[in-house]
């Protein structure tokens, strides 16, 4: 597709996720006009101040007027209570989708909010620990795989137009069922995110080791464990209460796992360590043999906002 696939685009919630698409439409598709809106006012100050959109809304419903394309990219909690507040300026032609982290129940909000729209949802799987509109930039998607999920009467050609949206902000498109999509991003993020809250918390929770010694010590392992810890609270709470049950049954098979691993530690079974290692050793050299160890790819090598660095040139 050489034209653009939209061309007028609404985002709704300029935090990393709306900023960082603000920012690559205005890098990526120069011929595509943006328009933003948060329900923060002074989310909505600093996004101006940024040049997230080429303009901000002040009313919700204004800023859908005359978009064919509208991405909500507020917590996924919000989605229902965002998309009414758009939708007395939504067109009936546009085309509905949201980056949120959980899928099933996004797509269910959405639809009740908005009936009889153009719905089709998507997860962009690239994100940092950071939040807000200041942590946004252009090069986030860049190599990254974003998942659409259209339902099943979803029209093909703007399934395609939305797929083509995504690859020309540099991600890489699978498509797949909403209910799939939260199994395995259920074990692959949000499961991750959980046992990082869980362990940062119990660290600090010891009563043999002081608070300055975790942070004294904290340059391998538990360091990369506080980054993901330091993720946004609003947004882990709500994708944890939406994707409850991929994330208990993910749960319950890692404790299972974890269980038989204490087993062999308790009973000094080297080889079932070893052997287990062995194996996660190889997904992990799998994954950098994909070009996908790190979710920032140029992260700390140039502004992200389109331009090169010095260094990159
Ligand atoms: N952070 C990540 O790594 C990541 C990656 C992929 C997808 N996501 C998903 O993207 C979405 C946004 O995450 P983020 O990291 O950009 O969050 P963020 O906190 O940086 O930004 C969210 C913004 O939404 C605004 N907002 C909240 N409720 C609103 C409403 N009803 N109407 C309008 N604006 C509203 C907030 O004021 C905030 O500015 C979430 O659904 C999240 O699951 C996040
Ligand atoms: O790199 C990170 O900090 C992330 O947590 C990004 C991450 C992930 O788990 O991979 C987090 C949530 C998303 O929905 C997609 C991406």
């Amino acid at each position: 597709m050489s034209e653009a696939p939209f061309a007028q685009v609404t985002i709704v919630g300029l935090g990393l996720l709306g900023g960082s698409i603000g920012h690559a439409v205005q890098a990526f598709l120069p011929g595509v006009t943006v328009v933003g809106y948060d329900a923060d006012p002074a989310v909505r100050e600093q996004a101006r101040a940024l040049g997230l959109a080429h303009r901000i809304a002040d009313e919700a419903a204004q800023a859908a007027e005359g978009s064919d394309l509208v991405v909500f990219c507020v917590p996924v909690g919000a989605m229902g209570a965002a998309a009414r507040a758009i939708a007395p300026g939504l067109s009936m032609g546009a085309l509905v989708s949201d980056v949120g982290s959980s899928k099933e129940t996004v797509a269910a909000a959405l639809a009740e909010a908005l009936p009889g729209h153009h719905i089709i949802p998507a997860h962009p799987v690239a994100g940092t620990e950071r939040s807000g509109p200041d942590a946004g930039f252009a090069t986030l998607f860049r190599n990254r795989w974003c998942i659409i999920t259209p339902p099943v009467d979803a029209d093909p050609a703007l399934t395609a137009r939305l797929l083509a949206f995504w690859e020309a902000l540099g991600a890489r498109v699978e498509t797949m069922d909403a209910d799939h999509h939260d199994k395995v991003l259920a074990v692959t993020s949000h499961l991750p995110h959980l046992i990082a809250y869980t362990i940062v918390g119990t660290a600090s929770d010891l009563e043999q080791v002081t608070q300055s010694e975790v942070i004294k010590y904290s340059a391998g392992g538990f360091r990369d464990f506080t980054r993901i810890a330091a993720s946004d609270p609003t947004m882990w709470r709500d994708v944890f209460l939406s994707n409850k049950e991929a994330v208990l049954e993910m749960l319950q098979r890692f404790t299972e796992d974890l269980t038989e691993l204490q087993k062999a530690i308790r009973k000094g079974d080297g080889e079932v360590l070893f052997d287990h290692f062995t194996r996660t050793r190889a997904i992990r050299r799998g994954i950098i043999e994909m070009g996908q160890d790190d979710a920032r790819p140029d992260f700390g090598r140039s502004d992200h906002n389109g331009t090169k660095s010095a260094e990159e040139e």
